[in-house]
């Protein structure tokens, strides 16, 4: 009775007569039940000044409530305690949101063949300003899906991450070595995360190691690292609505990108020549694998693609891996240092498949149960990112039993029933996430809920490089030290920026157990 109500709900995309319920479900071959679907105005929401164009975001944000854009997932779940599970705002344009998993899921099932996500502005008017082309987070259409199939297949294979393994091994390796310089500040631990995350990601984008953890790193290494996250910090400010005009006029968030994009472009072009000049030789000496696994030195080999779509490719894939991967490997270590009784079932995992220095590989990989399962509860219970997910469809679609029609944003925001579904859901549990002896999971929760990586054919490119990456930075941490924290440092609070991370940079506390 549930089920077919749930059905009745959220199943149905609108007809002409509204969505229709196919006759198998109302028991009779002949007989068709007609449900009309609420009109779109009638979705709760906060009303009057709330939904005027532009004022209506202004007045959700501090000084109007105690809100910031980096606050906006908090804000989502007061509207949700208030509203329900699917509500009406003006976020920027009027956006739905919804945050009932089988909505969510129904989303996804009418997101079509080219699924629509805003790309980042920023960089769209960049590129539009130096005549570059976009590239994949921005491309949508046909356009979109040409180059997603070229690297689908290069990225997306369930041995793509694990042929850079033995190298990131050795960049994890530095950076645990690196935790344990003295007297480190928590700004100086968030640079060490953010480091390790750019010089593992560089190993796939350049083939390179850019030696951040050296002594000395090279100049042009740390010229990219600062222009990185010069352009990162304007990409936030665009992102919360604090550069509205970049768009038609160069305003300093403008500039300051300007000027550090073309640092990366300039210096990322050189890397892609580099690499350009070996597969040549290779080719020519009549060496070069039809297989070749590494994904630079493959696309640089096709023939039709430009130099400059391929180094496009490796920015947009370089900058979606740095910061995401930085800030959910130190959310994910906070979480191992909050909770010292998980931290040591794991080290024990960690020691028992690999000892004290093994090396990460695929075999060891796949004895890490509760490793897996401790990274998908970190996820849980820290979305990583504030709203979820967004989606603008191709149809009209009812969701919670209201109409939405075609073109409107839909935020799938998870980042409630990751907490709402689930039993004692402040805890960090990993074990839920396990099998039980019969093989069924522990906790029965919704597939449509801990999506860390988005769903469907739009999903996240980079997944599988970012999960080895967040394993080897706490299956080597955890090898050689114990994670703590400082006592200034218990926190609760996070932001998002856009990924999530605590509010206040972490003071870890690292110490050998070895
Ligand atoms: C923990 C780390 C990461 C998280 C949480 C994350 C999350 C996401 C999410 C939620 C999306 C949107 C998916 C959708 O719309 O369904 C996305 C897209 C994307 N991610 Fe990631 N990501 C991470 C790491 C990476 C890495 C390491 C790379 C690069 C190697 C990367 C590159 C991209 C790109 C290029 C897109 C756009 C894909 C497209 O539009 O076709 N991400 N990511």
């Amino acid at each position: 009775m549930l089920k077919s109500a749930a059905l009745l709900k959220h199943r149905y995309r609108v007809s002409l007569f509204g969505p229709t319920l196919p006759a198998k479900l109302s028991g009779c071959p002949m007989f068709k039940v007609e449900v009309k679907a609420k009109p779109f105005s009638d979705i709760p929401g906060p009303k009057g000044i709330y939904q005027w164009p532009l004022i209506g975001t202004l007045v959700l944000y501090k000084p109007f409530t105690l809100y910031t854009p980096e606050t906006l997932s908090d804000l989502l779940n007061e509207m949700h305690d208030k509203y329900g599970p699917m509500l009406k705002l003006r976020l920027g344009p009027q956006v739905v949101v919804v945050s009932d998993p089988e909505d969510i899921e129904n989303v996804y099932k009418n997101e079509g063949k080219y699924p629509v996500r805003h790309g980042l502005d920023l960089i769209h008017t960049y590129n539009r300003r130096n005549n570059y082309t976009d590239s994949l987070s921005q491309l949508q259409g046909p356009e979109w899906h040409a180059l997603r199939v070229l690297i689908n297949k290069r990225l997306l294979k369930v041995d793509s991450a694990l042929h850079y393994l033995d190298q990131q091994n050795k960049v994890a390796d530095d950076f645990v070595r690196a935790l344990q310089t003295e007297k480190l500040s928590p700004e100086d631990i968030e640079d060490l995360f953010f480091r390790f995350a750019s010089e593992s990601i560089a190993l796939v984008t350049f083939n390179k190691r850019l030696g951040l953890f050296d002594q000395n790193p090279d100049k042009d290494s740390l010229e990219f690292l600062e222009a990185m996250k010069s352009c990162l910090l304007m990409i936030q400010r665009a992102i919360s609505g604090k550069s509205l005009t970049h768009k038609w006029w160069r305003n300093s968030t403008y500039r300051t990108f300007d000027t550090n994009r073309n640092i990366l472009q300039r210096i990322s072009s050189e890397h892609v020549n580099e690499a350009k000049a070996l597969v040549e030789d290779q080719i020519n000496s009549g060496t070069f694998s039809e297989e070749e696994p590494n994904l630079l030195f493959s696309l640089l080999s096709e023939k039709g693609i430009s130099n400059e779509t391929v180094t496009n490719l490796m920015m947009s894939l370089y900058t979606g891996g740095t910061d995401s991967t930085a800030k959910n490997s130190q959310v994910f270590l906070l979480n191992l240092a909050q909770n010292p009784d998980k931290q040591e079932l794991l080290r024990r995992e960690i020691l028992d498949v690999l000892g004290p220095d093994g090396p990460l590989t695929a075999k060891t990989l796949s004895k890490l149960v509760y490793l897996k399962a401790a990274l998908k509860e970190s996820f849980r219970m820290n979305y990583p990112t504030a709203i979820g997910n967004l989606r603008i469809l191709p149809v009209d679609i009812v969701l919670g039993g209201f109409k939405v029609p075609a073109g409107v944003p839909i935020i799938l925001f998870n980042p409630r029933p990751a907490r709402t579904h689930f039993e004692n859901p402040d805890q960090f549990v990993p074990e839920r996430w396990l099998r039980s002896e019969d093989n069924t999971k522990k906790d029965s929760a919704h597939s449509m809920i801990v999506l860390p990586f988005g769903h469907g054919p739009r999903n996240c490119i980079g997944r599988r490089f970012a999960v080895q990456e967040i394993y080897l930075a706490a299956v080597k941490t955890l090898q050689r030290l114990h994670i703590g924290l400082e006592p200034d440092s218990v926190t609760s609070r996070f932001v998002y920026t856009p990924f999530v991370q605590p509010e206040k940079p972490v003071h870890f506390k690292f110490t050998r157990i070895n």
